[in-house]
């Protein structure tokens, strides 16, 4: 198994599950130079490819789309082009940036796109890539991601919360926090059933963690857990000014993946626990 990304939380996450499969950080393959990344599959021959790495500076973003694209579209073009010709199976990862948020129901995989920045745009177009590549692929879309390492928003709330005596945080902004670690053993899951049935089709899939809550509630819950106690205002999104905007409807509709892989959506009160034991806060 060869997996792209080594220092971000999705990758770190599949190292500690997966040890015996070949990690390329950026030194060995810069998705900002795709021929690199095509190189690297045809070099190594994998079984399987999972790209677990990707532009996520989801505001800077905006100010670097033709980095974001290269990153996000023409790499994961390139791999799966590779992964194409050598009749092996690509696993991706997306986002629910894809969307634009409107409405309140969850969106499942048929629903229409419509990314409200340029983070959500190049990771669409890395999905229709990799569809229209003729690599057997399957994109798992996720939304909210955290764990202990790198940044996020548990991190982010983890640091401001022991520094502020009130925090304001948006809370017309639905979605689902999904531990890493979930991820990382749900596309474990799909990786060996991918290779165990050669004629199983691929897809897109939603996947996120459960229950659905604002940035807000997220935020409440995060410092209960973690022993702390800001004052949490709520606040519309036009109350935080970003250069990127974020869907007010992040809900993922994840029936599909658990119809076909028997992957249930995780609770992600377990997996925030662990995370601010891991990262030395809290009870
Ligand atoms: N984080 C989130 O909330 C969400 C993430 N996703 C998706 O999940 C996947 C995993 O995200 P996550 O683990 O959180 O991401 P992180 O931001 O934690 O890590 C991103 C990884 O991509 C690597 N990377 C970025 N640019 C390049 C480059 N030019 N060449 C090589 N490597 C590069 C980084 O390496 P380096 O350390 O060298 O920069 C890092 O390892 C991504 O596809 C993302 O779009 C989907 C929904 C939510
Ligand atoms: C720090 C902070 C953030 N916010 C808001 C801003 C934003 O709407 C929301 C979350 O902020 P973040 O910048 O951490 O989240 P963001 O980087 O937008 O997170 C996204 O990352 C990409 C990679 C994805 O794919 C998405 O699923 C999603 O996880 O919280 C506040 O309202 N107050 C605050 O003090």
């Amino acid at each position: 198994m060869l997996v792209f990304g080594e220092t971000g939380q999705l990758a770190r996450e599949l190292r500690l599950l997966a040890p015996d499969a070949v990690f390329l950080g950026r030194s060995q393959a810069d998705l900002s130079d795709p021929e690199s990344c095509a190189k690297a599959i045809r070099d190594h021959r994998p079984q399987i490819v999972i790209n677990a790495a990707a532009y996520t500076a989801v505001d800077r973003a905006e100010e670097q789309p033709d980095i974001a694209r290269l990153v996000n579209a023409d790499a994961p073009a390139a791999m799966a082009h590779a992964c194409a010709e050598l009749g092996i199976p690509l696993l991706h990862v997306s986002t629910d940036y894809v969307f634009d948020g409107s409405g309140d129901q969850p969106r499942d995989e048929t629903c229409p796109t419509g990314p409200l920045g340029v983070y959500g745009a190049t990771k669409l177009a890395g999905e229709a890539a990799i569809a229209a590549s003729g690599a057997r692929h399957v994109i798992l879309r996720t939304s909210w991601v955290f764990s202990a390492f790198g940044a996020n928003f548990v991190k982010t709330m983890l640091r401001l919360g022991a520094e502020r005596d009130r925090l304001t945080i948006v809370a017309d902004q639905i979605g689902g926090p999904t531990p890493a670690v979930d991820i990382a053993q749900a596309l474990l899951v799909i990786a060996r059933t991918m290779l165990a049935q050669p004629d199983r089709p691929g897809g897109i899939y939603h996947f996120s963690g459960a229950p659905d809550l604002s940035w807000a509630d997220f935020a409440r819950r995060i410092f209960a857990q973690a022993g702390l106690s800001p004052e949490v205002v709520d606040i519309p999104s036009s109350g935080y000014p970003t250069p990127a905007r974020r869907p007010a409807n992040s809900r993922l509709d994840c029936s599909r993946i658990k119809d076909d892989f028997g992957i249930s959506r995780p609770d992600w009160r377990k997996g925030l626990a662990k995370v601010i034991r891991d990262a030395g806060v809290g009870a």
